[in-house]
């Protein structure tokens, strides 16, 4: 099967799942106990870490960040009641939209 939104509905579930799960045992219980302002710091090191592998151009290693930058990204969708379902809408929206078109059209 393709890695794409099934994947990530999936994992999104699964972190759902976790709500009230045993943080010894879980990591996202962990991380829904700690609360939004330590899981949107995780993001944001997951997004530096993504960073400094794309400037070390090793292309494994942002994979990898990637895949811990998207897990952290469920989970502070989880935790802020964002559905996956709404930002997929969004993206299928703007698809076919230049994003230089549309910044354009911010600007009138
Ligand atoms: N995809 C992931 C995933 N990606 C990254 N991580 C964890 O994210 C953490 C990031 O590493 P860090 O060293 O930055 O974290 P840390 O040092 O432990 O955290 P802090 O001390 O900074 O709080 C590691 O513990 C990784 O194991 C993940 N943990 C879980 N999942 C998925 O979530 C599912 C449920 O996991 P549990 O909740 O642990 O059962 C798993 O089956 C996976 O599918």
């Amino acid at each position: 099967m393709a890695t794409d939104q099934h994947t990530l509905a999936r994992l999104f579930a699964t972190i759902e799942a976790r709500k009230g799960a045993d943080p010894t045992s879980s990591y996202t219980a962990k991380l829904f106990g700690k609360g939004k302002a330590k899981i949107a710091q995780k993001l944001g090191e997951e997004a530096t870490e993504t960073v400094i592998a794309a400037m070390q151009g090793d292309t494994a290693e942002i994979a990898a960040e990637s895949a811990d930058l998207l897990y952290h990204l469920l989970v502070l969708w989880a935790e802020t009641g964002v559905a996956p379902d709404d930002v997929w809408a969004i993206l299928d929206q703007r698809e076919g939209t230049s994003g230089i078109a549309e910044k354009a059209s911010r600007k009138e």
